[in-house]
């Protein structure tokens, strides 16, 4: 707080944040007043692993740009004579400010959506989810848009009383909605099938239309049709890919490394579009998308599996609030058509994506303290059990290393696909597989045990006993 004080005062402190708000208010309203930006938040991991975000006017900052920072902050903390905390607390009560961001950032989703519903100028407070005044008074039949929203108990809750309601939308049943930093109901994250399983319950539960997911600091999203369907993982990326091919025909979309067989063929041959499958990491998926519009190659969408999606109409950032608002576009226009129009709108707009009966993940721990490592860091390890990988696959013929690839290894055969590659923060070979049926998923980790099953340092727990069920 006090480098922050130091460096860029007057300081401006938002409440209830969730990642990007601030971010887009930069790009919108406030491009010369505020520059760099930092958040203390939690993400979609346990509360033991809350941390800060920080941010310039260019974006996210990568993990060596917070590796010299923290360095260095920690070498003008020591060097520091003004270190008391008396003067700390002096420092941060003069220039201090709160300012209600939020509010300005919820109104501009909820004036998109009204836009989708045709509204050009968004300003009329028109409620665009429920049907059409005139259907009201002729049949009677008037109903509320019915979405639940589980915030997780992160930043997500202002979801439904910011953007929801003043749509018009009934939120009963929305869950989770005040932030508590130790996510006593479930982790707040898209991916977990707990929480899916928490969202999917309330959409049952309430009879609702939609429900919709967000993790803490709301970077990534996910929803539930009114069946209980998750829309969440290649689904999701299929549904934005679907949106966003309307909107821009032939377009690349740009994902992470692991998302499925199936994706490539439903962009690539339902879409017309182009899948580009990269690394995994938002902030990868979202530079190399970026590099392709600067290299002549137009991208209007990075994706990741995790929910993480970025819109170079939304300056490319990561915002899972306004990858939901394209959602409710889609469906706020299908309801001006027809005004009993509900989450089937955006069902129908993933069929055809193949999927695969069995995907997993399983993750394999480096022992970074094992004697194998030979004083070596756990990367170097990592990237001998995949050269080692590489070279025994390379042996086999009923399977066959993928042409084009961009971290780990991945491996088609039996009908399906498995990649192995480092993870990009933990001692960590994340193993995914996917298979037509449980016995060609039990080759395809067999293949993958017997090569690195002679590195004592990798631990095969887990995969062994996938094999073993
Ligand atoms: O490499 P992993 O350990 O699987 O983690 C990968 C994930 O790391 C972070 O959580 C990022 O926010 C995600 O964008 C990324 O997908």
């Amino acid at each position: 707080m006090r480098g922050m004080l130091e460096s860029f005062c007057p300081l401006e402190n938002g409440d209830d944040s969730c990642c990007h708000f601030l971010l887009h208010l930069q790009d919108f309203h406030w491009q010369a007043k505020i520059l760099p930006l930092f958040f203390c938040t939690a993400s979609h991991l346990p509360y033991n692993r809350n941390g800060f975000k920080f941010f310039t006017s260019d974006g996210g900052l990568n993990k060596a740009n917070i590796k010299d920072i923290l360095e260095r902050a920690s070498r003008i903390y020591e060097e520091s004579e003004h270190g008391s905390i008396q003067e700390l607390e002096e420092a941060s009560r003069g220039v201090v400010t709160n300012v209600d961001y939020m509010s300005i950032y919820a109104s501009d989703l909820v004036q998109a959506v009204r836009k989708s519903a045709g509204n050009k100028d968004g300003n009329v407070p028109v409620a665009f989810f429920r049907p059409l005044l005139f259907v009201l008074i002729s049949t009677n039949r008037w109903k509320g848009m019915h979405i639940v929203v589980d915030a997780g108990n992160g930043a997500g809750g202002f979801f439904v009383d910011k953007v929801l309601r003043p749509l018009g939308a009934v939120t009963t049943g929305s869950q989770f909605l005040e932030p508590d930093g130790l996510f006593p109901n479930h982790i707040p994250n898209p991916e977990d099938k707990n929480a899916m399983k928490a969202i999917t319950q309330a959409v049952l539960d309430n009879k609702a239309d939609l429900g919709i997911i967000f993790d803490t600091d709301v970077d990534r999203s996910a929803a539930v049709d009114s069946s209980g369907r998750e829309l969440n993982r290649n689904r999701l990326i299929a549904l934005m890919a679907a949106i966003v091919l309307e909107e821009h025909p032939g377009t690349t979309i740009v994902t992470d490394s692991v998302t499925s067989d199936g994706l490539t063929t439903f962009i690539e041959n339902k879409l017309g579009g182009k899948h580009h499958r990269f690394k995994r990491g938002y902030k990868n998926v979202i530079d190399e998308a970026i590099r392709l519009n600067s290299i002549g190659e137009e991208s209007h969408l990075a994706m990741e599996t995790s929910g993480h999606g970025a819109l170079k109409e939304n300056h490319w950032l990561d915002d899972g609030a306004y990858l939901m608002v394209k959602l409710l576009n889609k469906l706020a226009a299908a309801r001006t058509q027809n005004s009993s129009a509900g989450s089937e709108v955006l069902t129908n707009l993933v069929e055809g994506l193949k999927e695969a009966a069995v995907a997993v993940e399983v993750r394999l721990k480096i022992d970074q303290s094992h004697a194998d490592l030979k004083g070596g860091s756990f990367r170097d390890y990592g990237e001998s059990v995949l050269k080692h990988l590489e070279n025994v696959i390379n042996s086999y013929s009923n399977v066959h290393i993928a042409p084009k690839n961009y971290e780990g290894i991945r491996v088609s055969g039996y009908g399906g696909w498995f990649l192995l590659r480092l993870s990009l923060h933990d001692p960590v070979l994340p193993l995914n597989i996917e298979a037509p049926n449980n016995d060609d998923a039990t080759k395809l980790g067999l293949a993958v045990l017997a090569a690195v099953s002679e590195f004592p340092a990798l631990d095969v727990t887990a995969l062994k006993k996938f094999v073993q069920e």
